[in-house]
């Protein structure tokens, strides 16, 4: 029997979590909980192909960067952040995977690939940065870094205020062919984590990094079409999409068809940089592969890929 391709995108933000630190170990007991959820995907015989964000992860590391740099030690451009994050974060969810693998008397079989995604050095995100990255800061905060190193900072969804950086559109999965031969051997993968580390293509062809931070929903939805998937699921931290969010007649929706959830993406519910993109990404796989996309909560993960918890969006 073949099994069910499923790609599930982890959000940044559910593994490091508005308020907390951000220490390897929170973030780890955050991605131990959902590595217990995935398993139970595994157990049930669906095949996996992971992704996950960074947005907070990519911030804090770029910060550190700056730091080192008080003491003579180079920083690294984001792009590089951005491969750092893949890589740390690929190990978290690697070994949490190894664990809980264990446990539950399956074979461990998991591997990170780092994943390159082109962009167009024209995208016209690079002039109009929307991307929070990094720890939530007062507005006082914000307004100080915006004055003194020429930044761009927005709130966030009312929890803050967040630097933002350009996030453009995800091309190409340069390494969707390892990906596609890993899986085809059984390979549980973690690919394209903090949505790809964007490069382009120079003037003699070659690939070149650039500093932004693509949307990881939107390259999962990019993988799950190349790969495709049975289900695409994003998991983050808020049970349900909702329209008039935050607002006293706040809904949130469960069930609902691709054609009424265009109407609210169009009516502008959903914001940049947060929920956006997340029902971007959910649009286009329906459209364009006619199955089921999910959005909902990291500790749903079993349900949301039976399809049966969640924002559930179906053609
Ligand atoms: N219409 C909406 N419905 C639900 N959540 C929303 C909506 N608009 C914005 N949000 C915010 O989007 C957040 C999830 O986006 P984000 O923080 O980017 O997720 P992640 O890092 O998990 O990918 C939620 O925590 C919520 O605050
Ligand atoms: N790269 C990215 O989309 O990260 P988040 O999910 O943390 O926003």
């Amino acid at each position: 029997m073949t099994k069910k391709r499923v790609v599930i995108a982890l959000g940044g933000n559910a593994i490091l979590q508005p308020g907390q630190k951000g220490t390897f170990e929170s973030q780890l007991e955050n991605i131990k909980i959902t590595a217990k959820q995935l398993v139970s995907l595994v157990e049930r015989g669906y095949q996996l192909l992971i992704t996950h964000g960074n947005g907070p992860q990519v911030g804090q590391v770029y910060l550190q960067q700056k730091a080192a740099e008080k003491e003579g030690i180079p920083s690294m451009p984001l792009h590089a952040c951005g491969a750092f994050t893949q890589g740390l974060l690929g190990y978290m969810i690697q070994q949490c995977l190894f664990n809980e693998m264990k446990k539950a008397g399956l074979k461990n079989n998991v591997a990170t690939v780092v994943t390159q995604v082109l962009v167009s050095k024209d995208d016209p995100a690079f002039k109009n940065p929307t991307k929070p990255i990094g720890p939530f800061y007062s507005e006082d905060h914000a307004k100080k870094a915006m004055e003194e190193f020429g930044e761009v900072w927005k709130e966030d969804s009312g929890r803050g205020w967040r630097r933002v950086v350009p996030s453009p559109e995800p091309q190409t999965i340069i390494e969707i062919d390892a990906i596609k031969e890993l899986l085809s051997k059984g390979t549980i993968v973690i690919a394209s984590g903090g949505g790809g580390i964007p490069v382009f293509l120079d003037e003699n062809g070659e690939l070149k990094g650039i500093d932004a931070v693509i949307d990881k929903d939107l390259a999962a939805e990019k993988m799950a079409e190349e790969i495709d998937a049975d289900i695409f699921v994003i998991l983050t931290d808020v049970p349900y999409v909702a329209i008039n969010y935050k607002k006293p007649d706040q809904k949130n929706l469960m069930n609902i068809k691709l054609e009424e959830m265009k109407k609210f993406y169009d009516e502008g519910h959903f914001k940049e940089g947060s929920m956006g993109p997340k029902v971007k990404a959910v649009l286009k796989f329906v459209e364009n592969k006619k199955r089921t996309a999910v959005i909902t909560s990291l500790d749903n993960a079993l349900q949301a890929a039976e399809g049966i918890f969640g924002t559930v969006v179906s053609p």
